[in-house]
This record gives structure tokens, sequence and C-alpha cells, in this order.
């Protein structure tokens, strides 16, 4: 990487992705240089992180949070703007590299609009390949978008292909922690609480994304993001437990051999190779030590405690807009769990009952995904409020 400094937005710079991305700029200062940041409510750390970083643009996506922000950095120069409309705008405007970053379908207009525009986008908001990767796809097919899987999973496939190519693949073996509730009973896990529940054995990570490493949803959702990503058929994809989180997938060949990417679960490591790529970029995480670590175990995964597994398989296979549906419900009942309004156990069944009682479509706009997406909102909305009646 040599002459200019590369001009990033992120999306989502208050969160655990965004955070971790501030921390390669900053280590890398004279190869980067900020054009928006966006947050969603947080404004004490949008404020704190503009005056650092001097982005030209900071976007509050709560309208609460306008007047903090304006006057958080009053005589700056930074240019501040507020609500859903200008995060789609900060977007939009042309920079080397968006880092996605918004948890959930709440990313969706704003990531579609900087794809639209053909901006190379470092994905982490899996999220939004779930619940539009047609959509997704076909516009990064129509505009010549990069995508930079920042997924840790997938910048590892990313990883393999780069090095290996694409020819004569047999299968990706997408790897899972198993979660902090990988050995509980089924009996046990029904009565986890949030603190268990985000209580990740290995990454430090937002609260949503915890949930669904708890529940495997995560890995479901990554299966998805997977087909997507790389267009590989879902018989393709397994899923393989490896509690300690040190392989980050790997790719099995038509010979037998298998390519691996291994590293310390650490977010640094994926985020400065889509920043940097296609050089590697120097980061200060801690270096493997394969004679401490001992040994790295695999397990097969166990679809019947983790049910979530097989419902999101379930949906890629279905299509017809049911991984849409599989996301939105997953979204409104982890954020139910969250606000102890849900038991543990019924995440999975009411994205099962969602995926049963609303009726899917292929969405082939924006439109139709954010219909879709209400629907099974709206759904599971009165599904929980039955369960507590
Ligand atoms: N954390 C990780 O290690 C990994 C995360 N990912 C994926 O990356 C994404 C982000 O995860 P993570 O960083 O953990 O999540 P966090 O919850 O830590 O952060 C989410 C970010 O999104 C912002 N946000 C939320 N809603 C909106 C909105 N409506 N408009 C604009 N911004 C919004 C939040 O703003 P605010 O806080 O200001 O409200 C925050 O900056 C997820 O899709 C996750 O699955 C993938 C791999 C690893
Ligand atoms: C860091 C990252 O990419 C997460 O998606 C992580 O993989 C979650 O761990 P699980 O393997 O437990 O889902
Ligand atoms: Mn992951």
């Amino acid at each position: 990487m040599s002459g200019a400094k590369r001009r990033v937005t992120i999306l989502g710079s208050t969160g655990s992705v965004g955070q971790s991305t501030l921390d390669v700029i900053r280590y890398h200062g004279d190869r980067f240089a900020l054009e928006a940041l966006v947050a969603g409510k947080n404004v004490d750390a949008l404020i704190r992180d503009a005056r650092a970083f001097q982005p030209r643009l900071a976007v509050i996506a709560d309208d609460a949070g306008y007047a903090a922000l304006r006057d958080g950095l009053a005589g700056t120069g930074i240019e501040v703007a507020a609500g859903d409309a200008a995060v789609v705008a900060a977007a939009e405007r042309p920079v080397d590299i968006l880092m996605a970053a918004i948890v959930g379908a709440a990313g969706l207009a704003s990531t579609l609009a900087a794809l639209e525009r053909g901006t190379s986008v470092a994905f982490a908001n899996k999220e939004v390949l779930v619940s539009a990767g047609d959509l997704v796809m076909q516009t990064v097919a129509r505009t010549g978008a990069r995508l930079l899987p920042v997924d840790s999973e997938h910048n590892a496939i990313f990883q393999v292909f780069e090095t290996e190519g694409r020819a004569a693949i047999e299968k990706i073996l997408l790897t899972a922690s198993g979660g902090p509730f990988r050995t509980w009973t089924a009996a046990a896990m029904a009565a986890a609480t949030p603190a268990q529940a985000v209580a990740h054995p290995n990454w430090s990570m937002g609260a949503k994304i915890s949930v669904d490493s708890a529940t495997m949803m995560n890995k479901g959702l990554e299966l998805i993001e997977a087909h997507y990503l790389f267009a590989m058929p879902e018989p393709q994809i397994e899923v393989l437990i490896h509690p300690q989180s040190v392989v980050h997938s790997a790719v099995v060949y038509c010979d037998g051999s298998v390519l691996a990417q291994l590293g310390s679960p650490d977010m640094r490591t994926p985020i400065a190779y889509a920043l940097g790529w296609p050089e590697r970029l120097a980061v200060p995480v801690a270096k493997l030590d394969l004679v401490a670590l001992g040994g790295l175990t695999f397990e097969a995964p166990d679809e019947t405690r983790f049910p979530a597994l097989r419902l999101a398989r379930q949906a890629l296979r279905a299509g017809a807009g049911a991984p849409t549906l599989l996301n939105a419900a997953n979204e409104v009942a982890v954020a139910a769990f969250l606000a102890n309004r849900l038991p543990f156990a019924a995440i999975a069944e009411l994205v099962a009952r969602v995926l049963e009682t609303v009726p899917g479509q292929v969405p082939d706009s924006l439109d139709a995904v954010l219909a879709l997406d209400a629907a099974a909102r709206r759904a599971a909305e009165g599904l929980i409020r039955q369960m507590a009646a």
C-alpha cells in the first residue's frame, strides 16, 4: 500500500468491530484517513472518537442525539448529522473502503447504498447478507463493488482462496467455538441468563452476536453468509466445533489437502486484512504460541441441543425469503432474551414458529426485503406476547 492515505468510513464505529477498526487505523495512522464515523445511539463515544480521529463527518442514527453531537463537536470543523437518511448519505460518500459494522438488518439500507456506488466494503454485518443475500450479490455483480469478508471465518476462507484459488474445492469447514454452553445440558441451557449467554469463551463481542454464538444461530447465519459470499452450495459447507477458536476455518481440496488460516481470536487480524488488502498489515495482536496451546480439538455439532443451526440450514435450502424471516425473528428473539422477556430456549422456538407461520417470497428489492423483515418482526412480537400471557 503506497501513496495517498486510504479514506475509510466506519458504519457502527462505537461497537466492538468499530472500535477494533479504529484501533487498527490508530496503529496505521500514516495509511488511513477517516471520511465518516457513524453510530447508533452512543453519542458520547462518537464525540470522543470524532475528536480523536478527525473524520470529515460524524453521524448519529438516533435523532435524539443530534444536539449533543453538534455541541460536542462545535468548533472542530467536523460536519455532523443525525437520522437514518443521514446514515445512508454517509455511506454514499466516496471512500476507498467502508467498514460495514452496524449490528443487524439496521445496516441494510446503508450497506446497499455503498455497494450501489461501487464502494469496496469490509463486511462484518452478516445479517445484511442473510437478510438480503441475493440482492447484495446482484448489486455487487452490477456495480463491481468489492466485498472483503471481515467475519473471522469468512476472512479465513477468503485468505485461503487468495493463496490457493477456488478450483477443485470439495468443501468448506466452517469452525464454531460451540459458545459458552457447548458442554451444557439442554435443561441447564433452558435456564441460562443473559449474563451467562454473553460470556463468550474466546471472543469479546457485542451482546447480539454473543447470544447468537450461545444459541449457535451465529454459525447458522455464517453458513448463509458463506453460501452467498463464496457462491458455495449449502451441502458443501460443513460446520465443525473447534472450542479453541484458533483455526478460523478451512477449505478441503479434491486431493485431500485441507488449507486453514490460524490466529489468536482477535478481530484486529481479519479487520487489518480487509483494510489493507491486497497487502498484509502488521497489527499488535498476541501471536499464536502453539506449544503453549498444547492441542487443537474438533467435534461434530449437536443440532438437538442447538436447533438454531438446523433452522438456518433449512431456511437456506428453502429460499423464498426464509433467510430474511429467520434473521428478523432471531433479532427480535435475542433482544427479548436480553431484556429478560424470553427464556433462552425460546429463541430458536420463536424463530421456528415464525418460519412456519409467515409466508415467504423471493425479495427482489430492498423494499421487498424490508416488508418481509417487518412481517417477521410483527409475528415474533405477537408470539412473545402470547408466550407471556
Ligand atoms: N464483534 C465481533 O467480534 C464480530 C462481529 N461481527 C458482526 O459485526 C456486526 C457488529 O457486531 P458488534 O460490533 O459485535 O456489535 P455491537 O453491538 O458491539 O455494535 C453495533 C454497532 O452498530 C451501531 N448501530 C446499532 N443500530 C444502529 C442503527 N440503527 N444505525 C446505525 N448504527 C447502529 C451501534 O451503535 P451504538 O452503540 O452507538 O448504538 C454500534 O456502533 C454484527 O453484524 C456482527 O454479527 C462479525 C464477526 C465478529
Ligand atoms: C469473531 C467471529 O467471527 C465470531 O463470529 C465468532 O466466530 C463467534 O464465535 P462462535 O464460533 O462461537 O460463533
Ligand atoms: Mn464469525
